[in-house]
C-alpha cells in the first residue's frame, strides 16, 4: 500500500492514558537495579529518618492509589543525610502493588520483582516553598522506596489495611492519626540511590530515589486489603485497584550507587 508518512501515535499507558515515555526524558523511574552493576559509595551517609505522628492527617484514594498525607506546614517530619544535600519534609505515603503476588512493585531487583512497593515522598523545602514548586526541581524531591515481600503479618501496616475500607472508592477520604510511617521502613541502613523522575503524571525529573535494600514482610491478606480499593469513584462500574505500577524505563546515562559494599 502507499505509505503515509504519518507522525507515529504516542503509546498511551492504560492506566494513566499519559506518554510511555517523556520525549526527551534521560532520567526516568522506576528502572531495574542490577546489583552487580551499582557502586558502592563510601561518602554516601546514613540516612536520618525522624516523623512526628501527630502530623499523620488522612487517608485518601486518589484514583491511582491510597495515599496517607502528613501536614507538611513544619519541618517536624523530616529526612536528611543519605544522598540529600539537605533535610527534606514528608508530604505522603503511598503504594503501588499487582493483581497476584508474582508483580506489583515499580523497581525490580536483578529483574526480579515484588508482590508491591511502598514510596514515602518528600519535598526540599529549604530550596523551593511548596511541593508544587519543588516538583518541577532536580533536586525537589526524595522518595524512599520499601519492597513488600510475601511473609509474616505486618503489625504496624494492619492500622492502615483495617481502614482501607473506609477509602474504597476515588476521592474517598478518611480521618487518620497518630500514625509513624518509619515502622514500614526496614532497620537495616542498607539502600540503593539515582536520579530519577515521578512514576505517576506529571512524571517531572525531580526526584532522588533512595531504595531500600531488604524489604518488609506483609501477609497475603494484607495484600489482598490493597486489592479490594477501587479505582473507580462510587456509582461507576467498578475496577478493581490493581497493577497501578509504572513500566521499567531505560538506565540511559545513570548509575546506581549503594550505600553498602
Ligand atoms: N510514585 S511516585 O513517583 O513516588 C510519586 C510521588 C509524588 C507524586 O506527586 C505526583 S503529582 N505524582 C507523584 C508520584
Ligand atoms: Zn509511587
Amino acid at each position: 500500500g502507499v505509505q503515509r508518512n504519518e507522525a507515529p501515535k504516542a503509546v498511551l499507558h492504560p492506566l494513566w492514558q499519559s506518554p510511555l515515555t517523556i520525549p526527551g526524558g534521560t532520567r526516568q523511574s522506576p528502572i531495574n537495579i542490577q546489583w552487580r552493576d551499582s557502586v558502592y559509595d563510601p561518602f554516601l551517609k546514613p540516612l536520618k529518618i525522624s516523623y512526628d505522628p501527630t502530623t499523620c492527617l488522612h487517608i485518601w484514594n486518589n484514583g491511582y492509589s491510597f495515599l496517607v498525607e502528613f501536614d507538611d506546614s513544619t519541618d517536624k517530619s523530616i529526612i536528611v543525610g543519605g544522598p540529600l544535600e539537605n533535610q527534606y519534609r514528608l508530604k505522603q505515603f503511598h503504594f503501588h502493588w499487582g493483581a497476584i503476588n508474582d508483580w506489583g512493585s515499580e523497581h525490580t531487583v536483578d529483574s526480579k520483582f515484588y508482590p508491591a512497593e511502598l514510596h514515602l515522598v518528600h519535598w526540599n523545602a529549604v530550596d523551593y516553598p511548596s511541593f508544587e514548586d519543588a516538583v518541577m526541581e532536580g533536586n525537589g524531591l526524595a522518595v524512599i522506596g520499601v519492597f513488600l515481600k510475601l511473609g509474616a503479618r505486618h503489625e504496624g501496616l494492619q492500622t492502615l489495611v483495617d481502614a482501607l475500607p473506609a477509602v474504597r472508592h476515588k476521592d474517598t477520604v478518611i480521618e487518620f492519626d497518630e500514625f509513624d510511617p518509619s515502622c514500614l521502613i526496614p532497620s537495616c541502613p542498607d539502600y540503593w540511590t539515582y536520579a530519577g523522575s515521578l512514576t505517576t503524571p506529571p512524571l517531572t525529573e525531580s526526584v532522588t530515589w533512595i531504595i531500600k535494600k531488604k524489604p518488609i514482610e506483609v501477609d497475603e491478606d494484607q495484600l489482598e486489603a490493597f486489592r479490594t480499593l477501587l479505582f473507580t469513584s462510587d456509582g461507576e462500574e467498578e475496577r478493581r485497584m490493581v497493577d497501578n505500577f509504572r513500566p521499567l524505563q531505560p538506565l540511559m546515562n545513570r548509575t546506581v550507587r549503594s550505600s553498602f559494599q
